[in-house]
C-alpha cells in the first residue's frame, strides 16, 4: 500500500502523525469517527426454520417472511445465523485468503486483473475517487462468465471473463469453489424469502440466475492504516447487484448508514454469522419498496481485517426493471429498463480506466 509518493499528514483531530498518500484521504465531511460507542445493531434472524427440515409449522415460516421483510424495509441490511454453510467450509476459505495475501506483491500481481479480465488481484480499487485502503482478490462464481462484448446498447455479442488460477496456497481455486457452491445455495433462499416478503411467488427472482449468473466472490484484506481517521478501507457505497453475503472476520470495521437519521453504524463482529444486504437490483425490482442502503469500512492503526463479500449478480442479459405485480397507477414503475450485463461490464470499465467520474449508478435509470 506504500509507495514513494507517501507523505507525512498533520491529523486534523489529534496529535498524532500518520503517514497516508493523500490520494487515499477523504474529504472531511466523510471521514470517520471512529467511536467506540457499539449503536442498536442490524437484526439478527434465525434461519433454522428452512434449513432445519422438520420444520412443518407454516406460521414459523411466515414470521421469518415478516422478520426478513421489516429488516429490509428499516435496515436493507440483516445478519443470519442457523444458515446452513458449513463451519468449516468458510474457515477454509478464510484461512486459504489470510494465506494468499501474505505473499508478497510481486506474487500476488501474478494473477492481476486487466482491462479485459476484471478478475483477479488489484491493489487501486477507488471508491467515488478516492482510492480504498485495501487489496482484493475477485474471482468469478461461473467460469468462463459471459458479457456483454461492448457497452453499446445494440451490440449483442458477447465475451467471457475467466478465473485466474493462484498457485499459493495450494488448491485455492477448489476452496473457493466450494464456499461458493454454498453462497449459492444460501442466495436462492435468501431470495425466496425477500419474494415472499414482498407478496411475490417464492421462486419468482429464479429466472434471473439460473442460467449464466455473473456473481462474483471477492477477497478483501485491509492492512492496518497509519491514518484511520482520514482514509476508509472502502469509502461509502451501495452494492449494484440483487443481494450481498458478508463473511467478516474478528476485527470489525463495516458500518452501515443507518435510515432515518443517517448515522454510521458499526457492525458488531460475530462469529459465524452472515451479513446480508440488498442491493440495487432488488430496489428496482422492488420499485423502491426496498432500498439497498449505503455502507463503508473503516481502518484500524494496529490489526489486518480480513473480509469476504459474495456478490449475487443475475445473467448478463437480464432486462432490469421494476416487476410488474408491484406496479400499478398509483405506483408507477420508477426506473426504466436497463441490461444488466451492459451496466456490469460499463462499472468494470469505469473502474479499471479510474475516469474522474462517478461510476454508473442506477440512480440513471430513475424516473424522474
Ligand atoms: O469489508 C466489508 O465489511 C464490506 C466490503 C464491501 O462493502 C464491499 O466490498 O462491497
Ligand atoms: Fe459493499
Amino acid at each position: 500500500m506504500r509507495n514513494s509518493r507517501q507523505v507525512v499528514i498533520q491529523s486534523e483531530s489529534t496529535t498524532t502523525m500518520g503517514e497516508v498518500d493523500p490520494v487515499f484521504i477523504q474529504d472531511p465531511q466523510h471521514r470517520p469517527k471512529l467511536s467506540s460507542i457499539q449503536l442498536q445493531g442490524i437484526p439478527v434472524i434465525d434461519l433454522s426454520p428452512i434449513t432445519n427440515n422438520t420444520v412443518s409449522d407454516p406460521s414459523v415460516i411466515e414470521s421469518l417472511v415478516k422478520e426478513i421483510g421489516n429488516a429490509c424495509k428499516e435496515w436493507g441490511f440483516f445478519q443470519v445465523k442457523n444458515h446452513g454453510v458449513p463451519l468449516a467450509v468458510r474457515q477454509r476459505v478464510e484461512e486459504a485468503s489470510r494465506l494468499f495475501f501474505a505473499q508478497s506483491t510481486e506474487e500476488k500481481r501474478k494473477v492481476s486483473r486487466d482491462e479485459n479480465n476484471p478478475v483477479g488481484y488489484y491493489d487501486t480499487e477507488h471508491t467515488k475517487n478516492v482510492r480504498d485502503w485495501k487489496e482484493v482478490f475477485d474471482f468469478q462464481a461461473r467460469d468462463p462468465t459471459f458479457v456483454p462484448l461492448t457497452l453499446h446498447e445494440h451490440d449483442d455479442q458477447i465475451t467471457q471473463w475467466t478465473n485466474p488460477n493462484p498457485q499459493y496456497p495450494p488448491n485455492f481455486r477448489g476452496v473457493i469453489e466450494e464456499y461458493i457452491e454454498e453462497m449459492e445455495k444460501l442466495s436462492f433462499k435468501l431470495l425466496e424469502l425477500i419474494a415472499l416478503s414482498l407478496g411475490l411467488e417464492a421462486k419468482r427472482f429464479e429466472e434471473f440466475f439460473i442460467k449464466d449468473q455473473t456473481s462474483n466472490i471477492r477477497f478483501n484484506h485491509y492492512p492496518p492504516c497509519p491514518s484511520p481517521h482520514l482514509a476508509l478501507g472502502v469509502g461509502r457505497h451501495k452494492d449494484a447487484g440483487a443481494l450481498t453475503i458478508l463473511a467478516q472476520d474478528e476485527v470489525g470495521g463495516l458500518e452501515v448508514k443507518r435510515k432515518p437519521d443517517g448515522e454510521w453504524v458499526p457492525v458488531k463482529p460475530t462469529p459465524n454469522v452472515y451479513i446480508i444486504n440488498v442491493g440495487d437490483l432488488v430496489q428496482v425490482w422492488s420499485n423502491e419498496a426496498y432500498e439497498s442502503v449505503e455502507h463503508r469500512v473503516t481502518t484500524n492503526s494496529a490489526k489486518d481485517r480480513f473480509s469476504i463479500p459474495f456478490f449475487f449478480f443475475p445473467a448478463h442479459d437480464t432486462q432490469v426493471k421494476p416487476l410488474e405485480e408491484l406496479i400499478n397507477e398509483q405506483n408507477p414503475a420508477k426506473y426504466r429498463p436497463y441490461k444488466w450485463g451492459k451496466f456490469l461490464a460499463r462499472r468494470k470499465s469505469d473502474n479499471f480506466k479510474k475516469k474522474n467520474v462517478e461510476n454508473i449508478h442506477v440512480t440513471h435509470f430513475k424516473i424522474a
